[in-house]
């Protein structure tokens, strides 16, 4: 049976989320997908560091209440959030990295895939900040180490896009794509809708596990730029930084403006989009839209998320599902693992 030792850096919802279908699903995942995870590293800022080569109980994880450096208590702990140690160090195959995301320059994450990439391991992640940063550092890395660099949870969390549109969309002529890439700001404009107020509708996005540690991050803008630098750059080929794509969030809109768009049978939705023009150069921009309720992405609620890919030969292909939440992105983590698998075992079998 083929075992994954994973390290965890960072154990906030995500990671945490992905400790616990470690704990409910092996047995599953050992018939299904033909391997097991056993989680061998843990780090987190607030925790502390845990490292043991012979495993870490998923379920005593995400059962115990640590305190503040928690993790010392444990056989191999530390108070001490030792992230190069543990990543280069720690017996570990896959490091998934779920620390927060940081729009200007990724760090520490881009960092923390750095080690684990050098160091010779497969690295996971849902942080946008590498990947919309550092990715062709990063994939060239994992290229000359031959290890993965994989981060489908960086766009629309566990709803499979970036790997969907690269492999079943691949010589279809994709040249642009517009959808709904934050889960927050689309479930704050529909709470709005309802009669809550801006503050209250994300504290209630922040209780839900879809807001960034920051959430001026999502209610700006600034996440769903570097999703649409992602797309540009992994899907048109593009080569694209933030500071290419004109960005406005949605905290001018009020109550008004979203009262006065429903009389007219209209919905605020932000919109990010990225178009190839005809002199072959990408325009990029985030900002709310005003939509007609027969707007396909009008109807979309909560925190779905929505793309729609232009391509030559098919027009619109359009991908829909959870665009944030703890568990839904955790998912994304096991897809990774699971192109991993595919990658290394899979296939080698099939040359065999
Ligand atoms: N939640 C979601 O729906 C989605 C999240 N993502 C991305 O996934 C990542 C994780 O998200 P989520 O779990 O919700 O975020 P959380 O804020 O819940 O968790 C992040 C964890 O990382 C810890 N951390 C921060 N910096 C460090 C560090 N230097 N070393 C070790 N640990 C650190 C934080 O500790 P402390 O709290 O003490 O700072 C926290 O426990 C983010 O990058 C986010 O953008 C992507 C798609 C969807
Ligand atoms: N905060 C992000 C998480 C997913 O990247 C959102 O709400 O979409």
């Amino acid at each position: 049976m083929v075992q994954y030792n994973i390290a965890l850096i960072g154990f906030g919802g995500v990671n945490r989320a992905f400790a616990e279908l470690v704990a409910e699903r092996n047995n599953r995942w050992r018939t299904e997908l033909g391997f097991q995870l056993n989680i061998v590293a843990v780090t987190d800022l607030n925790l502390g560091s845990v490292v043991s080569a012979n495993g870490i109980d998923a379920r005593m994880l995400i059962e115990t209440r640590f305190e503040r450096g928690g993790f010392a208590k444990l056989s191999g702990g530390s108070a001490e959030a030792d992230n190069e140690q543990v990543i280069r160090q720690a017996p570990a195959d896959i490091v998934a990295e779920a620390t927060f995301t940081n729009p200007y320059d990724g760090e520490p994450a881009v960092s923390h895939c750095r080690w684990a990439l050098e160091s010779g391991r497969h690295v996971i992640t849902t942080n946008k900040g590498p990947v919309a940063l550092a990715a062709a550092d990063l994939k060239a890395l994992a290229r000359r180490n031959h290890v993965s660099f994989e981060y489908e949870g960086a766009v629309m969390s566990g709803t499979p896009v970036i790997r969907m549109a690269k492999t079943m969309l691949a010589g279809s002529g994709l040249n642009g794509f517009e959808g709904i890439l934050n889960g927050t700001s689309n479930f704050v404009l529909g709470r709005m809708e309802s009669g809550l107020g801006f503050s209250e509708a994300i504290g209630e996005a922040q209780a839900l596990g879809y807001a960034e540690a920051d959430p001026t991050a999502d209610v700006e803008g600034h996440d769903v730029r570097l999703k649409v630098v992602i797309l540009a750059n992994e899907l048109l080929g593009a080569t694209l930084t933030p500071g290419d794509v004109s960005c406005r969030g949605i905290s001018s809109l009020t109550v008004g403006d979203i009262e006065s768009a429903a009389k007219e049978r209209c919905r605020w939705k932000l919109i990010g989009s990225a178009i190839r023009g005809e002199d072959g150069r990408i325009e990029a921009s985030v900002a709310p839209r005003r939509l007609a309720l027969d707007h396909p992405l009008a109807g979309v609620g909560g925190a779905i998320n929505a793309v729609s890919i232009n391509t030559d030969l098919l027009g619109a292909v359009t991908v829909t599902g959870p665009g944030a939440g703890r568990v839904e992105t955790a998912y994304a983590l096991l897809s990774d693992i699971v192109a991993i698998h595919r990658a290394v075992h899979v296939n080698k079998e099939a040359a065999e």
